[in-house]
């Protein structure tokens, strides 16, 4: 009988994430980081930094990983799965160059990392697998023999990532007032990235017309709207809109932003919207000041309720989702077969980033994928 625990060849779990600041004097430094070589106009950011210091410069995101972690020790303890987890981030301290530093000092030699975007994109996939090239390249000129690093596969259409989503759209419309509630729309709201981004992300043969970011938040909508349905007996009509554009204002960028939607929809004479940020794992500052803040405000003023359905976070069911992408790319290593977990109609998610997925403008070494230079 197959081993339910057995996660062998990896000796370690990496949860890699974006990084955010913990106080104000953090906040130029992070944008400093964030920001490098990618030609963001200086306007912008300054804009954003306003956002954070409304939150006396703490981001909500390192905080929700460390509630993640526990709960993914908590889940790996309860179900006989013996792995140490470890964290790391692109853009603040815990850096992920440490953490795989100390990996390295550990004796840790074969790592399964997740990262906290659920979707296909250059900002979600490939360029964290840049940050672990990066780290591996900085340990390898530093004499040490880094762990070989191994990216789980996205986990957007992943049960335990759907159904927490699902749950808390059910739950703000349950909170809108009765008499707005029926004539309620989903409004599914993820980060716009530029167009030509879209366009390429994802394999190949995926790439044109928003490509796998669009098509893969679209699976989820639906999957979402759905299970509301079955839940509620209404069918809430739904969009996917996007928020917290950056860049240049002549650059394409996908829309429409939630702030237009939610203009448009008040001008149709809808009654109320829920706002589910589906793009996002956990309560980012995109979520706390874009939705929360900036399209609440927007909404107040049109005199159109809305709520926000809750993200993720550390839901005991997305703990569950981890340790079974973990499971399974172990069975997987192990040439073992070993059910793969997915709802809609794309099916599981590849384990390895094939050569050409989510490309970036300016190629550079990227690990965990096909095309890594790090066997
Ligand atoms: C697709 C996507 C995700 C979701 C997937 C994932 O989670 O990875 C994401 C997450 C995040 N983005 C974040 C913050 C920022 N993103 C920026 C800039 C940008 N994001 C982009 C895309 C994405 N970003 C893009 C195309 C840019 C333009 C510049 C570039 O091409 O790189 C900037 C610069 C200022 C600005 O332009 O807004 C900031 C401060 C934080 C931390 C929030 C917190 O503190 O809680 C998180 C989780
Ligand atoms: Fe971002």
């Amino acid at each position: 009988m197959p081993d339910e625990s057995a996660t062998s060849p990896y000796d370690a779990l990496l949860l890699l994430s974006f990084g955010g600041p913990e106080g104000p004097d953090d906040v130029i430094p992070f944008l400093e980081n964030v920001t490098r070589g990618r030609g963001i106009p200086r306007e912008r950011l300054k804009e954003v930094g306003r956002h954070y210091y409304l939150f006396d410069g703490v981001s909500p995101i390192n905080e929700q990983n460390r509630v993640l972690l526990a709960a993914l020790r908590e889940d790996f303890a309860g179900h006989g799965v013996d792995l140490p987890v470890y964290w790391g981030n692109r853009n603040w301290a815990p850096y992920l160059t440490d953490t795989l530093r100390q990996l390295t000092a550990d004796g840790r030699r074969r790592v399964a990392v997740l990262a906290t975007s659920a979707y296909a994109s250059y900002s979600g996939c490939r360029q964290y697998r840049e940050n672990l090239a990066d780290a591996l390249a900085t340990l390898t000129e530093e004499g040490l023999t880094p762990p070989k690093v191994d990216k789980l596969r996205h986990y957007f259409n992943h049960p335990g990532f759907v159904r927490p989503m699902a749950d808390g759209v059910v739950a703000a419309l349950a909170d809108l007032p009765e008499d707005v509630r029926a004539g309620a729309h989903i409004a599914f709201t993820t980060h716009s990235i530029p167009t030509a981004a879209a366009d390429t992300s994802g394999p190949e043969p995926a790439h044109g017309d928003g490509g796998a970011y669009v098509a893969e938040h679209l699976d989820v909508a639906r999957l979402v709207a759905e299970a509301v349905r079955e839940a509620t007996g209404e069918d809430h009509p739904w969009e996917l809109v996007y928020q917290s554009r950056s860049g240049a204002p002549g650059t394409p960028w996908l829309e429409p932003d939630i702030c237009d939607h939610l203009e448009t929809l008040h001008g149709k004479g809808v009654s109320a919207v829920v706002m589910a940020p589906i793009g996002f794992v956990s309560d980012h500052m995109e979520v706390l000041y874009d939705l929360d803040t900036e399209a609440t405000a927007k909404a107040a003023e049109l005199g159109l309720p809305v709520r926000r359905s809750p993200t993720v976070g550390a839901d005991p069911r997305f703990a569950a989702a981890v340790r079974d992408l973990v499971l399974e790319r172990a069975a997987a290593e192990r040439g073992e077969p070993r059910e793969r977990c997915a709802l809609g109609t794309l099916g599981p998610s590849h384990d390895v980033c094939p050569v050409g997925c989510c490309p970036a403008r300016t190629p550079r070494p990227a690990a965990a994928g096909a095309d890594s230079p790090y066997a």
